[in-house]
């Protein structure tokens, strides 16, 4: 199997004549256009496309879901020109890691719309285009980590889930401590293969549904996320509860993110044309204090780690 791991630091910049990665990776579930004009009674000539309405993901998703424009289908894209398959330029890799049976498939399978159980068995890999504060992002959700994988004959396939994120969601159960033990150690160990990049990890909680059999405070949630530096929510993919909150937040740490990487490289372009000697002094300085106020800053983390819309 070989991955394109060219965009580890940038957004796959998808052209109509830009073919998107292996096949068996990319079994795609995705939001398109449909290209006949709205109310149109004409078949679609896409095939194959699923035609039903894509249920909303949540209800403080800015999707369109008055739109009759948008529809719900699958296909497989490995050597794709469909140029009307999504109207945004970014495309983003969010990979989910955890434990057997925390519910990344069902949170996954939330993002896509998958409203039936076993709608598409082996499907691993979906795509949805969404539109987050008036701008839109497809994400490509990649179900594809198997933890046993991991130490034994398909490791490499493993190594590359680590590789190929542009975001990470780590999931585990709020009703199995040894799912949260186990996320801590997949942080850890993304920490390794990640670890000069900027890139956005969010510690997921879910079946919070499951109020009597809770063996990880949300305390020790929030605590943990603060600790390895990520963001953290608690979701109920049985209940919808906080998935389009999960999959919007991701879409704005990508952004916030990038904007940061652009404006901290722009402001250390000009910092090397006119930093001064009394300046260079007075940033030396703020570095100090900054040191000396790591525990502020860690509070201060603690309180915006479950703010999913700012850094
Ligand atoms: N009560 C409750 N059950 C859930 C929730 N999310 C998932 N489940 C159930 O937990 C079981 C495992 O869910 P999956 O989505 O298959 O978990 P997974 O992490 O994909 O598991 P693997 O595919 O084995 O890695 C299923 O029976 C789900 O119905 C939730 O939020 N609340």
């Amino acid at each position: 199997m070989t991955l394109n791991t060219q965009r580890e630091k940038d957004p796959l910049q998808r052209r109509g004549s830009t073919p998107i990665p292996p096949a068996h990776f990319y079994k795609h579930l995705s939001w398109t256009r449909d290209p006949r004009p709205p109310g149109s009674t004409q078949p679609d000539p896409e095939q194959p496309r699923l035609q039903r309405r894509h249920p909303p993901l949540g209800q403080s998703a800015s999707y369109h879901p008055g739109d009759k424009s948008l529809h719900y289908h699958t296909h497989w894209s490995s050597d794709s020109d469909d140029d009307s398959q999504s109207d945004s330029d970014c495309v983003y890799r969010v990979v989910l890691l955890g434990d057997h049976g925390v519910g990344k498939t069902s949170l996954a399978g939330i993002f896509a719309g998958i409203t039936e159980k076993d709608e598409h068995p082996g499907e691993d890999t979906y795509e949805r285009t969404l539109t987050v504060d008036g701008e839109e992002t497809t994400l490509i959700v990649m179900d594809t980590w198997e933890k046993d994988k991991l130490q034994v004959e398909d490791a490499s396939s493993q190594d590359d889930c680590l590789k190929v994120g542009s975001a990470y969601v780590i999931v585990y159960s709020i009703t199995d401590r040894s799912t949260f033990d186990s996320a801590a150690e997949l942080r850890i160990t993304l920490r390794r293969t990640r670890q000069a990049e900027n890139i956005p990890i969010i510690l997921v909680g879910n079946k919070s549904d499951l109020v009597r059999s809770r063996e990880v405070a949300v305390e020790e949630g929030r605590a943990c996320a603060v600790v390895f530096d990520c963001k953290f929510i608690e979701t109920s993919a049985s209940l919808h509860h906080n998935v389009a909150e999960l999959f919007e937040g991701v879409v704005r740490q990508i952004r916030l993110r990038q904007d940061n990487n652009e404006a901290s490289q722009q402001r250390r372009s000009i910092y090397k044309r006119k930093e001064s000697l009394t300046q260079k002094a007075r940033r030396f300085l703020d570095q100090l204090v900054a040191r000396k106020n790591q525990r502020m800053a860690v509070k201060v983390r603690s309180k915006s780690c479950h703010d999913l819309a700012v850094l």
